[in-house]
C-alpha cells in the first residue's frame, strides 16, 4: 500500500516537473503555437503569397475568429465568400473588408447560411461556385461552445451541439469536397479546438463535438491520399477573444449565459487568425494555437495522458469554481489574470 502511494506521489511529482519544464521551454520560445506551426511562421510560406487571389469561403464570419479571418484575408487579396445566419452583420463585415483592402464589391460574396439547415448546403455551395467559378479554401469556422455541467443539461442541448458543430460542418464539407475532387485540389480548413484534443468540465458536449470533428477529418484525410493537392487542415485554438462565451449553449436551449465574464485575458483574435492563415498557407495538418498552460497541456495530453488527467482534474475544479462565481471559466490560468 505504502509502495503504491509512493509510486503515485513520484508519478505526480514527475508529471508536475515535466509540465513545469515544458511550460518554461515553450515560454522561453515565446510559444503560442505548436512547434511545427511556429517553424512554418518563421521559415515557411507566407499567407500573403499563398492566398492572394484564392477563393476562400469562411463560415461563422459575422463575429470573432471568422470575422477577423475575413479582414486578414481581404487585406492579403483573397476573394471572399462570407457566411453566417445574420445577413446585416455580414454586410457590416463586408463593408469593413472593402475599407481596409483593395478588393471591390464583386470580390466579396455575402451568403446567408445556417449550418444546421443541411438541406440548404448544396444550393449555398452552388451559389459560391456560380459567383467565383471555384472554391480554393473552405474554412469551417461557425460553431458554438457550452457552459453547463452534464448532470444539469438537457439532452436536447447535446443534440443541438452535434447538429451544429459536427453534422453542419461535415455536411457543408461534403458538397465543397465534391467540387475539390473534380478539380483535384483545394483546402478544407476546420476550426476545431484544443477541446478536440483534451477534455474539460462544463463543455462535455462541446468537447465531444470537437473530438468528433478531429476523428472525422483525420479519417477523411486518409481517404484522400489519391488527391495529394487536397489538404485537410485542423485548427485547434485555446481560449481566444471572441463572442463565443456570449453565444454558448447552457443547460437548456432557451437559456442564455447570465454573465460571460471578462474575456480580455485570452489570446487576441488577430493573433489566432494570423496563425490560422500561416497553417493554411503551409498545409499544417493539425495546428495548436494557444497561450499557456493549454498549449503545454496539449503536449502532455498527447504524450503523457495519465499526467494530463491528473492535472486536468485540478484545473477542472478551478474552472467550475470560476464559472459558478461568475468569472470566465479559464480566468485563473491565463497570462493576464482577471
Ligand atoms: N474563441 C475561443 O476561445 C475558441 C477556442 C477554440 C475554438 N473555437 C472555435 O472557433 C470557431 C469560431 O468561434 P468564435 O470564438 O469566433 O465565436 P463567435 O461566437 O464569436 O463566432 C461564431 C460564429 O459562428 C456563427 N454561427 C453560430 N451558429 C451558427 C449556425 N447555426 N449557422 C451558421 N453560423 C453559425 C456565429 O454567427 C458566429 O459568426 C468555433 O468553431 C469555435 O468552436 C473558439
Amino acid at each position: 500500500m505504502a509502495m503504491a502511494w509512493g509510486c503515485a506521489l513520484c508519478l505526480a511529482l514527475a508529471g508536475g516537473a515535466l509540465l513545469a519544464l515544458l511550460v518554461q521551454l515553450l515560454r522561453w520560445l515565446r510559444a503560442d503555437g505548436d512547434l511545427t506551426l511556429l517553424w512554418a511562421e518563421r521559415w515557411g510560406k507566407k499567407p500573403e503569397h499563398e492566398l492572394r487571389g484564392k477563393v476562400v469561403w469562411v463560415t461563422g464570419a459575422s463575429s470573432g475568429i471568422g470575422e477577423e479571418l475575413a479582414y486578414q484575408l481581404a487585406k492579403l487579396g483573397a476573394l471572399l465568400a462570407i457566411s453566417a445566419r445574420r445577413e446585416d452583420e455580414l454586410q457590416r463585415v463586408k463593408k469593413k473588408c472593402l475599407q481596409i483592402s483593395s478588393l471591390s464589391e464583386n470580390d466579396i460574396l455575402v451568403l446567408r447560411l445556417d449550418l444546421t439547415d443541411r438541406s440548404s448546403h448544396e444550393a449555398a455551395t452552388n451559389s459560391v461556385l456560380k459567383h467565383f467559378g471555384k472554391i480554393d479554401v473552405l474554412v469551417n469556422n461557425g460553431g458554438r461552445s457550452q457552459r453547463s455541467l452534464f448532470v444539469d443539461t438537457s439532452l436536447d442541448v447535446y443534440n443541438a451541439i452535434i447538429e451544429l458543430n459536427y453534422l453542419g460542418t461535415i455536411s457543408l464539407t461534403k458538397y465543397v469536397l465534391n467540387h475539390m475532387i473534380q478539380r483535384k485540389k483545394g483546402k478544407i480548413v476546420t476550426v476545431s479546438s484544443v477541446m478536440g484534443i483534451m477534455g474539460a468540465p462544463l463543455a462535455t458536449g462541446y468537447c465531444a463535438s470537437k473530438h468528433a470533428l478531429q476523428g472525422f477529418f483525420n479519417s477523411l484525410r486518409t481517404e484522400l491520399t489519391d488527391y495529394p493537392e487536397i489538404s485537410i487542415i485542423q485548427i485547434c485554438p485555446g481560449p481566444v477573444q471572441s463572442q463565443i462565451i456570449q453565444n454558448v449553449f447552457t443547460e437548456n436551449l432557451a437559456k442564455s449565459i447570465e454573465n460571460s465574464g471578462d474575456q480580455s485575458h485570452k489570446m487576441p483574435t488577430d493573433r489566432c487568425a494570423r496563425l490560422t492563415l500561416v497553417s493554411v498557407a503551409n498545409g499544417v495538418k493539425e495546428a495548436w494555437i494557444s497561450d499557456h498552460p493549454y498549449l503545454a497541456v496539449c503536449y502532455l495530453w498527447q504524450y503523457a495522458p495519465t499526467w494530463a488527467w491528473w492535472l486536468m482534474n485540478r484545473m477542472g475544479k478551478r474552472r467550475i469554481q470560476n464559472f459558478k462565481s461568475g468569472i470566465d471559466a479559464d480566468a485563473s490560468y491565463s497570462r493576464k489574470k482577471k
